[in-house]
């Protein structure tokens, strides 16, 4: 087998209490649940007992990937750690469908439409007003981006083009000074970083779900292009778990 000459880690937040009501979250910053957070507890023990460390950790600025980060690092005696918050890392702003209920969602527009706005590569779905109280504008965290920083609604492709100039600039040179980083982040920021490794094309990345809590591992040769991938843990709980994020739109 190819040994790897980098190793990253990416670790998509536990249950937050959206996850749970089935609520579209986006930028929305809801912490996470018991659940959630035993599945950061969780995580943290697998990664140790599979023998990883980091050097550096990065993770969004929203609350759910925080406590992910904070009880994982907690578990492997790792919270010392240097950790990098940025914005580019926040979930996929879900604009005007932020609050919504997923299945009701589905109801109202038909299963169809709903898969499009979860997870077409270049349908946005509908978008925020500057007045709307969603708006990140309104937002301290956000008090530092300039206004055309700051999203009314995303597709996957905007989400790619915000996170792809962290990874270039930051991410991609600590990898390269051998850094081994632990990248705390969302379901489809993750998908964006995915998408961009394994150059997916716009139709493979329809059927790909991220699940809660699991760390995902990728190889990566010289050129930082992936060897292999391959999640830690049980493999029929993950398929569930996959399953269960790909489920949460259908109509009740
Ligand atoms: O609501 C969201 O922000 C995301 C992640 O929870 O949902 P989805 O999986 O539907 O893109």
């Amino acid at each position: 087998m190819e040994k790897p000459n980098y190793v990253i880690v990416f670790l998509r937040h536990g249950e937050s209490t959206w996850n749970k009501d089935n609520r579209f979250t986006g930028w929305t910053d809801v912490p996470l649940t018991e659940t959630g957070l035993q599945e950061a507890v969780d995580a943290g023990k697998l990664l140790k007992k599979e023998g990883y460390q980091f050097d550096l950790v990065y993770t969004s600025v929203l609350k759910r990937s925080l406590q992910t980060t904070y009880y994982t690092l907690f578990e492997l005696d790792q919270l010392y750690l240097q950790e990098i918050k940025h914005w580019r890392l926040n979930e996929r702003h879900y604009g005007a469908l932020q609050g919504l209920n997923k299945s009701e969602t589905a109801e109202k527009y038909g299963d169809e439409q709903v898969l499009l706005w979860r997870r077409s590569y270049s349908i946005p779905p509908p978008p925020l007003t500057k007045e709307d109280e969603r708006y990140p504008g309104k937002d301290p965290k956000y008090a530092e981006l300039k206004e055309e920083d700051l999203p009314l609604c995303e597709c996957l492709k905007d989400t790619v083009a915000r996170v792809m100039p962290l990874w270039n600039e930051e991410i991609v040179p600590k990898i390269k000074e051998g850094k081994k980083l632990l990248i705390s982040a969302h379901g489809n920021s993750l998908r964006a970083i995915v998408k961009y490794l394994d150059n997916m094309s716009e139709e493979d990345v329809i059927q790909l779900n991220i699940p809660t809590g699991v760390p995902l591992v990728y190889h990566l040769d010289a050129e930082l292009k992936p060897i292999k991938h391959f999640y830690l843990g049980d493999a029929e709980e993950i398929r569930k778990k996959v399953q269960s994020v790909k489920n949460q739109a259908q109509k009740k």
